[in-house]
């Protein structure tokens, strides 16, 4: 029934059926077409739900994560009752509601170098709705090897990108734009840099429009990087790509150097897997320039000469402090440290959300002070002083 419509289906899909350059060979085109989602969290789950209601014959959803309260503000697809139930699943929940006949492939595993071009071959035209620079490394070389279109998107704080790779006969792919990965303390998540729930929706919506356009013949082949910011004016912009590199190693005309994407070591590429640093404020018995969590609240019991200094921003401040904390954020500390040395026996502790920043604070003043000044970062910063001190101090 792929070469048709049955009757119900020309009710629901009438409204864009009756768009010129769509029709109903644009809606045959549809239903005949496959699409894989991977990542289904901000920018997947948007992206997801228009495919779906347009009437993607096949549509494949990978995620190897689970649904946490944190995700609601912007994973629209799954809710109270989907908390820890892996996202492919929830995703997968909320779309047959839409739509009970949907053709979908639920895949809870994470896509990985050994089994990428297994797990996306199947499909038309790939979405990455990742976060992490190996994911979309992989996800690159992966549609150049298999010859799809690979229609990518990114978001954080206000802003957002979108671009097609590997599109057409000369269209670049993500290695040739970017050959060098960001390093490992740019290529912030979420948790990290934060993320307006819109913003995602916009991204995503927008995968899905490039999506149809790919699948129905709209596309006008050109490749481009859309670049959207949320507070700026125009909010979007549009920059024409060049074509393919010829040197780039995996979609230029001198020949592919990468090897097998099974034996790419794609973390490796992005400068190594980044600490768990809040798992480390599990640590007893803190290292001399270092402190834990439950040690800094021994001490705050007990000590009169402590200044506790937090280097979050003045807006993350706002949100939640411990008592008695001095707020002065990283970039105030680093660009005039002399003005915040502790007098002399003030023992200061540096904390920050998740233990990073209060580092490089902790660094930055002890280089300054004299020798025996006690100057020390909280390890796992205020996500681990919930965790192990006061579970009534609000995780954000
Ligand atoms: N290699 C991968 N295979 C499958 N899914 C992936 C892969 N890498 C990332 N993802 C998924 O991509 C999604 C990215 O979405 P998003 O950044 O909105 O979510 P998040 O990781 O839950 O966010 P937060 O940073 O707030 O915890 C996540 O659900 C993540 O599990
Ligand atoms: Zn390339």
């Amino acid at each position: 029934m792929e070469n048709q419509l049955v009757l119900d289906e020309y009710r629901r899909y009438g409204r864009q059926m009756i768009l010129e350059g769509l029709g109903l060979q644009g809606q045959l085109k549809l239903k005949q077409a496959s699409v894989v989602v991977v990542g289904a969290g901000g920018l997947g789950c948007p992206a997801l739900q228009y495919l779906a209601a347009s009437g993607i014959g096949k549509i494949g959803i990978i995620d190897h994560d689970v649904v946490e309260l944190s995700n609601l503000q912007r994973q629209v697809l799954h809710n109270e009752q989907t908390i820890d139930m892996p996202k492919a699943q929830s995703a997968a929940i909320a779309l047959k509601r839409l739509d009970s006949k949907i053709n979908l492939d639920v895949v809870t595993e994470a896509l990985a170098p050994g089994n990428a071009v297994a797990l996306l071959s199947p499909y038309d035209v790939i979405l990455d709705c990742t976060d992490n620079p190996p994911t979309r490394y992989l996800l690159s070389d992966t549609a150049v090897a298999l010859g799809k279109p690979l229609v990518s998107g990114a978001a954080q704080k206000f802003e957002g990108q979108l671009a097609i790779y590997n599109f057409g006969k000369t269209g670049p792919c993500y290695r040739c734009l970017f050959p060098k990965p960001p390093a490992p303390e740019h290529a912030g998540t979420c948790e990290e840099t934060g993320i307006l729930g819109a913003v995602t929706g916009v991204i995503g919506n927008l995968q899905a429009l490039e999506a149809i356009k790919i699948i129905t013949g709209l596309h006008d082949g050109s490749p481009t990087l859309l670049l959207f910011s949320a507070l700026g004016i125009p909010p979007f912009r549009n920059v024409k790509l060049r074509s393919r590199r010829p040197t780039c190693p995996a979609c230029g005309e001198e020949g592919r150097k990468l090897g097998e994407i099974r034996d790419i070591d794609y973390v490796q590429f992005c400068g190594g897997a980044t600490p768990n640093w809040e798992k480390s404020g599990l640590v007893e018995g803190s290292p001399q320039h270092r402190i834990s969590v439950k040690d800094l609240k021994r001490i705050v019991n007990n000590e009169a000469k402590i200044k506790i200094i937090d280097v979050r921003s003045t807006t993350e401040f706002g949100i939640c402090h411990l008592p008695d904390s001095t707020n002065v954020p990283l970039k105030n500390l680093v660009s005039d440290p002399h003005a915040y040395l502790p007098e002399a026996k003030t023992q200061t502790y540096i904390v920050c959300r998740l233990g990073n920043d209060s580092q490089i604070a902790a660094d930055t003043l002890r280089s300054l002070a004299s020798e025996n000044t006690i100057i020390k970062d909280v390890i796992g910063g205020l996500r681990a002083w919930s965790r192990h001190v006061d579970p009534d101090f609000p995780v954000y």
